[in-house]
């Protein structure tokens, strides 16, 4: 199962995190954010990091052009879109940056809001590599902590690889996996002492957790 750590500022932590088992380390390209990183920390974080780490840039309604330069400029692998990005700006970032991961984040409100805006996200999906489902706050765009109805999302069956996100902490993903198999997950402020600043701590005990995990054709589904 992948494991995105997201939010990383400082350059020593994204490499203690890539040890300690995440598989992907996402990087805040939104302004507006207390975890804003600019291409230059960005570029200085992923040099240190080994290859086989995903490199993820978060962005909210950025233009193509900015995101281009972004991930040209700092050795980005993948990108994601936690915006009101529609299918077809998806279509053209696919184009433009055709060996670049792109996942798209869903801020999920209700269930209702899912199942209607589906037949968007069918198409959605010919553009995207992976969607991300995170909770729907009304003045943020992500790193809330809110958690996700994790009952309701049993119905999601999306034609591509999916990211669970949204208030993921080491004291409930033994909980939220119990109830759902994603293809990932994704953590931020579950994992942080301050937003930017990483608790080593926290992310070790989420590894020892994922580390009892049963494999999924074994675990108990209620
Ligand atoms: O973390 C941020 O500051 C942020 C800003 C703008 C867009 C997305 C952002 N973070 C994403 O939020 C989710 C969930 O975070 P949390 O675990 O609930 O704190 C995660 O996907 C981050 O990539």
């Amino acid at each position: 199962m992948r494991v995105k750590i997201c939010g990383i500022t400082q350059p020593q932590q994204s490499v203690a995190i890539a040890s300690l088992g995440a598989t992907a380390l996402g990087f805040i390209c939104v302004p507006t954010s207390p975890r804003y990183v600019t291409s230059k920390e960005i570029q200085a974080a992923v040099a240190e990091l080994p290859a086989n780490i995903d490199k993820i840039g978060v962005f909210a309604n950025a233009s193509i052009t900015e995101i281009m330069e972004i991930v040209n400029s700092s050795g980005l692998t993948g990108v994601q879109l936690h915006g009101d990005e529609t299918p077809e700006f998806c279509c053209v970032l696919r184009q433009s940056l055709p060996k670049i991961e792109i996942i798209k984040a869903l801020r999920v409100r209700t269930l209702e809001n899912l199942i209607v805006t589906a037949p968007q996200k069918i198409k959605l999906t010919d553009y995207v590599d992976t969607l991300l489902l995170d909770a729907y706050h009304p003045q943020q765009l992500g790193g809330t902590g809110k958690t996700l109805d994790w009952e309701m999302l049993k119905k999601f069956r999306p034609s591509c690889p999916w990211l669970l996100a949204g208030g993921l902490t080491p004291d409930n993903i033994l909980a939220a996996l119990n109830q759902l198999q994603p293809d990932g997950i994704d953590l931020s402020s579950g994992v942080e002492i301050k937003p930017g600043d990483k608790d080593l701590n926290k992310v070790g005990l989420l590894f020892e957790k994922l580390g009892t995990l049963k494999s999924p054709s074994t675990r108990h589904h209620s």
